[in-house]
Order: C-alpha cells, then structure tokens, then sequence
C-alpha cells in the first residue's frame, strides 16, 4: 500500500476510467491484489437489481461465474459454504474456496446486498483498519461503476439493452469472447440473430396516438424479454424493432423458438388497441462478415416475412436470393 496513498485515490480512479464490465473486473481484482497482496484476495459477485448478463455475478479467484438464480439474493454468512457448492455447479470451469477460514465483506448498491468480497485469511490472516476501509471503499467504487456501465447499456422506455450495446455484443459472440452459460443437458450450440419488427405500426400510432404506441411498445419488449431466456440477449434496435441474439442447437429449433414468441405475441390482447403482430427475420452468426452484413442478412429475411403477409418468422438461409456481403446494413431506425 507504500506507494498510493491511504485514501486509495489512485485506485478509485483506476477503477471509474474503465469503461467494459471485463477491464472493470480485471481492474479490481489489480486493486485487490495490490491492497491485501498477491494470492490473497478472492472477490465474489452477484447481481439482484442490476443486470445478470451484464455483470461478472461472481469472480472466484481470476475465473467468472454466473448465475441466474434468483434465491442467492439476501444470503448470510452462514449460507456462503452451500452457495458455493450450488454456484460451482453452474460453471466446472471456476475454483472452489476454502471458506472455512475466510473474511467477508458485504458489496453494496443503494442498500440492497448484490455480493460478498471473500479474502482468504490463511494468505491473509488479519486486515488493518486502513485496509478494511480501502476495501470497502473499492467495493463501493467498482460497484458504482458497475451500475453505471449497466445503465448506460440500457434502452429508457424499455429497459432493453441498446442500440449502441448490440454491435459490441454481435462482436463478441462472432469473435468467441462471449462467456458461456451451461446448462446440464444441452450439446454444442450455434448463435443466431433475429430482428423483430411490429406489423403496421404506424397504424397503431395514427390511430391511438404516440403515448399507446410507446405502451405497445413497452409491452412487446416486456413479452420478449419473458419469453427468451437468461442467455439470450434482447435489445431495442430502433423505433419498434428489436434484436434478439439467442444461442440455439439449430435452426429449426431457432425457427421453433421465434415462432413461439411470435405466436405468443399474436394471441396478446394489447390494452385499447387489441391485437398485434410481429415479423421477423433472421440469421446464423456465422463466418468472418461484419455485423451489419448480418444485420442486413436479417433484415432481408425481414421483408421477406413482410412481403408474405406479416406475422411471421423467415430464416435467411431460405432465402433464394441472397445479401452481397459488401452491402451495408440499411436497416431503418425510426
Ligand atoms: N410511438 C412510437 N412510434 C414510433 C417510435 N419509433 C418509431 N415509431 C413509428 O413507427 C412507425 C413505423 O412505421 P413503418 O416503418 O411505416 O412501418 P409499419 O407501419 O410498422 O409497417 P410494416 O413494418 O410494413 O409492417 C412510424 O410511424 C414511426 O414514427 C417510438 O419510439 N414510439
């Protein structure tokens, strides 16, 4: 701690210039390392207001570790041990700690307890007043941060995530940086990409008004939201289109998947303006393109599903004519 100063300044601004969830992770645990010295901290992590996906829920020792489940909320000291063994069952690739001989610290956000920070007391057998703040303070910095990186990724009316979040997201499933979520039972599989676009809209708007559009809006996000799961990723693209990027073993389980919601969506009775239906359009993530090529491969399958009357789902791969890849992404926003 010799060369920073007792405040922890340095760290503080270390941490809220990092401006990626992981740069944010690896920063901290740095930070921790620097503070309580090498080997002996082990930050733990999980999320009960802010976003699951968007948050590393748990770092154990260096390796991430998600979870969605929601009963981890509110867990004491004494249920750390069983939570460990749960947690570890989600992900093989994490290491279990001795938590027989450990120090907990609470990581708070707005009063609510999102995690734990576990330091190993056999490395690090006591903290110093000093350092007890410096952590806590850290704690509180990196979870501001957090919170912030989260928001900014969100989409206001919504609570989507964003346009801008979208590309970044593409990005790393095509390239393999995402991180896998396991789940027992299930095989190798493929990520595609749909773009949902809500039939005649501008109907709904001309003849409800803009305030019951935003609600129709609101609720075909909400229905999307509830009906993909904690691996996939849903977002507001534009106006009244989104894009959902879900992993799938294949495509006619992608088509099986999008029919459903589509189907689900149809049988909705919207408040005042009764029913409405989606198109949708969609492509496997696939091969060295660019995302707008993919994005414009969706969205030819899109007007496909327009031009066969709405309310439906076409794969691009059944499309006879396809998208050059040099064509750029031509989707409209609003
Ligand atoms: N209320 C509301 N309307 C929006 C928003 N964003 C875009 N729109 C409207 O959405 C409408 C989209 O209409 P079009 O692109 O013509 O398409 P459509 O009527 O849905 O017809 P198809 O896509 O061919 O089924 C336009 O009238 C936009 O003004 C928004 O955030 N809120």
């Amino acid at each position: 701690m010799n060369e920073h100063t007792p405040c922890g300044y340095e760290w503080t601004i270390k941490l809220i210039s990092q401006n990626c969830e992981n740069a944010l992770d690896k920063c901290l645990l740095a930070t921790l390392n620097q503070v309580l010295g090498h080997g002996s901290a082990f930050a733990m992590y999980f999320s009960k207001s802010l976003s699951i996906r968007q948050h590393p829920c748990l770092i154990f020792n260096s390796g991430l570790l998600t979870s969605d489940d929601k009963s981890l909320n509110n867990v004491t000291q004494l249920d750390i041990p069983e939570l460990t063994t749960r947690l570890t069952k989600l992900r093989q690739d994490v290491t279990v700690l001795n938590l027989a001989q450990a120090q907990v610290l609470p990581i708070r956000y707005q009063g609510l307890m999102l995690g734990f920070l576990v330091i190993d007391t056999k490395a690090k057998p006591s903290m110093t007043s000093t350092e007890y703040a410096v952590v806590s303070h850290i704690l509180n910095v990196y979870v501001h941060q957090s919170a912030t990186l989260h928001y900014a990724r969100l989409d206001p009316l919504t609570q989507l995530l964003n346009r801008q979040t979208f590309d970044e997201k593409v990005v790393d499933i095509v390239s393999g940086n995402e991180t896998w979520f396991m789940r027992d039972g299930y095989g190798e599989r493929r990520w595609y990409m749909a773009i949902v676009d809500i039939d005649l809209f501008k109907k709904v708007n001309d003849t409800y008004g803009h305030v019951m559009g935003d609600e129709v809006i609101l609720l075909v996000a909400q229905l999307l939201k509830s009906n993909f799961r904690v691996e996939d990723y849903v977002f507001r693209y534009g106006g009244e289109e989104f894009a959902v990027v879900f992993p799938c073993e294949n495509e006619a389980l992608a088509i099986e998947t999008l029919d459903r919601v589509r189907h689900n969506i149809d049988q909705m009775k919207f408040p005042q303006v009764g029913n409405v239906t989606v198109s949708m359009g969609f492509v496997e993530l696939e091969g060295d393109i660019q995302v707008a090529d993919f994005v414009n491969r969706a969205d030819k399958a899109l007007y496909q599903s327009k031009q066969d009357g709405r309310n439906r789902v076409t794969a691009y791969s059944s499309l006879k004519e396809k998208v050059n890849s040099h064509q750029t992404g031509d989707i409209e926003l609003f």
